[in-house]
């Protein structure tokens, strides 16, 4: 087959705009496709006009929440950018990027440096091993400190990071950048949308500055590169070409990263990064090889980018489109794939046909034949793939490594007002579930409530929104929850013995499960342990089934019960009464039963907790903190304010955000992620039990 790609795949980049929220990753995207010429029109993201935020919820809100896709081409080179949220209650969104990622710019605040967000995404990234350049945007904001910044992400994120830019002026004053392998300086002219710029020599006044900013790299460069340490040493003047080679090597394997300076709603400095995108950035040949597992043999492969291979892909978001209806945005790996084709869904083992194939460009979508190894595209026809399913040629089956999908730690119970509305409702949980997997949904079968879940107070309120707006669910909405887990402290056997005998065929099933606690996020596990058929083949799914089923209603009060193993290791038969029916309800019996033994508490979601304000309010901020079963980790001073980092249960910071501005007349801020579980102390576990009816 002919190739017929665009752009070769080392002239590919694949990267994510990922900060903390407000840090600027929709203006800076923006400014790429405007200087990149996808767009004539820059768009304010605060004015409704922005081109990547196009949910009437981001636009209204002036926030990203779904990651949005798009293409650009810059020197030569296909950029795919993903401009991903800041808001931590989005972080599954980022989390889904950075698994199909190459790469990725972080954008900081130059007034803030590192904020609590970046530090989550920071981690994420790392966990994904996906190598990042650092872009100092905001350098016009008062308080703009390049220094300050670069300084944050070596305190705070423990990186290696070092400048190649500095910034001329700042605040008002900022008129560009200098580039420290050039030696040249970038002077933006105030009133031009920043397309042009001079290439002029140094000012003088940042002459010295710049000599010693230019050691300092060389320096740090010669750290993590042998060969130019012993040019270094022996004095040599060390060429351009190979210092930059020498940065793209070590901000590929994740041992550099290299910062820029600028301001992307002044149009200063967005060029010099994109060139830093093209330069340090991998392409998908250089990235570690993607692991894979071969389903029939259970054998690792490693997938190294190539067209000439069998079609490998990964299936990271399906999205809503109003227009054309389902969405399956996809990345392939290895191989192509042709509109119209076929695919093997091998997480799900079926064959899906491939109907059209677009290329996403932020706002409207362009069709193209057929997607190559190294691309980013969305799949319309897709009918049964979700997020993280592995899509394969048919004769060459293989499970990709997926992701990892967060628990929701926040619930609010929606009473439809009518028939109908209870129908709706259905319909916009299962499509809003599907196109978002930490956001989940339920009803308890006896009362009929439905409560949705997901990963806080925002994230709720826009789901909500979108139920009203896009499916005319017309509800009643609870207060916001907590969504408590239950789990067991100690180890348990029992027994669950499930016997009717009226006449005719009866039911029997008995197991011996014995429960042990599984490490924190290891979920549940099943062992069986059955020796000599006492309980038989065909019946042992249906046990684990049981177990699974009753354990999604927890012992205690109602709330799923997680991070436990169980083996079953014992049980008895009878050949006619037996059925996987009563085996499944011996086994709930054997969980219901072992609960009394297994120690069983209540968990809650400790959340991470920042909280910056003036320092005179220090005191009252550490009362509060106390006063919510808070624990204090550590505080800084952060210019003439106190940041306060702390640990704090979930349930007890509702409605912290107007206690915190009362008592700081506005000034203070703070922000939480999920940080883990614990169990909550004994007399608030009864009081639990108590409200959820026990059991
Ligand atoms: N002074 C200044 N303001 C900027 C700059 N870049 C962005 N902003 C402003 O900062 C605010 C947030 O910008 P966005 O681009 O929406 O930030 P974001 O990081 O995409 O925000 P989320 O997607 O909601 O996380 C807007 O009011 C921008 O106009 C900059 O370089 N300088």
């Amino acid at each position: 087959m002919a190739n017929k790609r665009e752009f070769p795949l080392e002239k590919t980049r694949n990267i994510g705009i990922m900060a903390h929220i407000d840090a600027g990753k929709t203006t800076t995207t923006e400014r790429i496709l405007y200087y990149t010429g996808k767009i004539h029109k820059i768009g304010e993201t605060h004015d409704g006009a922005s081109q990547m935020d196009w949910m009437v919820q981001e636009q209204e809100r002036g926030i990203t929440i779904t990651s949005a896709a798009t293409t650009a081409v810059w020197k030569g080179h296909r950029v795919n950018i993903i401009d991903t949220p800041g808001h931590v209650d989005f972080t599954m969104e980022v989390e889904r990027s950075l698994r199909v990622l190459d790469g990725a710019i972080t954008v900081l605040d130059a007034q803030a440096g590192v904020e609590p967000q970046t530090e989550n995404v920071w981690r994420q990234a790392t966990t994904y091993s996906v190598p990042r350049i650092v872009f100092v945007n905001k350098m016009d904001k008062i308080g703009a400190d390049f220094k300050f910044s670069v300084q944050s992400i070596h305190d705070r994120l423990g990186a290696n990071a070092h400048a190649v830019q500095l910034p001329i002026g700042a605040e008002d004053n900022f008129e560009g950048v200098i580039d420290l392998l050039d030696m040249k300086a970038d002077l933006y002219d105030e009133d031009e949308l920043g397309s042009e710029w001079d290439v002029v020599d140094i000012p003088a006044e940042y002459l010295d500055d710049a000599k010693a900013a230019r050691t300092d790299l060389i320096e740090a460069i010669a750290d993590v590169d042998d060969g130019i340490m012993d040019r270094y040493l022996n004095g040599d003047d060390i060429p351009v070409e190979d210092l930059r080679k020498a940065i793209r090597k070590a901000t590929i394997d994740l041992e550099f990263f290299p910062v820029f300076a600028g301001s992307a709603f002044k149009n200063k400095g967005v060029q010099m990064l994109l060139d830093g995108v093209v330069d340090y950035l991998p392409s998908p040949l250089d990235v570690k090889p993607y692991n894979a597992t071969d389903p029939d043999t259970g054998e690792e492969v490693a997938l190294i980018a190539g067209d000439d291979k069998p079609f490998a892909a990964l299936a990271f978001k399906i999205a809503t489109d109003p227009f054309v209806g389902r969405l399956t945005y996809i990345r392939v790996y290895t191989g192509s794939l042709e509109a119209g084709s076929y695919v093997q869904n091998t997480s799900k083992d079926n064959r899906e046909r491939v109907g059209r194939l677009l290329q996403m460009h932020s706002n409207h979508r362009q069709e193209i034949p057929e997607v190559f190894s190294g691309d980013i595209a969305a799949v319309i026809g897709l009918k049964n793939t979700t997020t993280g399913d592995s899509l394969t040629d048919k004769d060459h089956p293989l499970i990709l490594e997926s992701m990892e999908i967060p628990e929701p730690v926040i619930q609010v119970s929606v009473e439809p007002k009518s028939k109908e509305d209870r129908d709706k409702l259905d319909v916009a949980i299962q499509k809003l579930s599907e196109e978002d997997p930490t956001f989940r949904a339920e009803t308890n079968p006896e009362t009929g409530e439905t409560l949705i879940a997901g990963m806080g107070e925002l994230h709720l309120d826009i789901m909500v929104d979108r139920m009203r707006r896009e499916f005319n669910v017309d509800a009643q909405i609870g207060e916001p929850q907590v969504a408590y887990r239950e789990t067991f402290t100690k180890s348990a056997s029992a027994q669950g013995k499930f016997v009717r005998q009226s006449g005719g065929k009866g039911q029997y099933g008995d197991v011996w499960v014995e429960f042990t606690p599984n490490e924190e996020g290891k979920g549940f596990e099943f062992e069986d342990a059955i020796v000599g058929g006492v309980v038989p083949r065909e019946y042992i799914p249906s046990v684990e089934q049981g177990l699974k089923e009753s354990m999604e209603n927890g012992v205690l009060a109602g709330y799923p019960l997680i991070d436990v193993k169980a083996k079953l290791y014992d049980g008895s038969y009878h050949e006619v009464d037996s059925s996987e029916a009563a085996f499944k309800v011996a086994a709930s019996m054997a969980l219901k039963n072992a609960a009394k033994d297994a120690g069983a508490v209540i968990l809650e979601p400790i959340m991470k907790v920042e909280i910056i304000a003036p320092e005179d309010n220090f005191g009252d901020i550490m009362g509060q903190v106390t006063a919510r079963r808070g624990r204090v980790e550590g505080m800084e001073a952060r210019g003439n304010a106190q940041a306060v980092n702390a640990m704090v249960p979930l349930a007890e910071m509702f409605g912290y955000a107007t206690t915190l501005r009362s008592a700081t007349q506005g000034r203070g801020t703070f922000t939480m992620t999920f940080d883990h579980y614990e169990a909550v102390p004994k007399s608030i576990q009864e009081e639990i039990i108590k409200k959820n009816g026990g059991q």
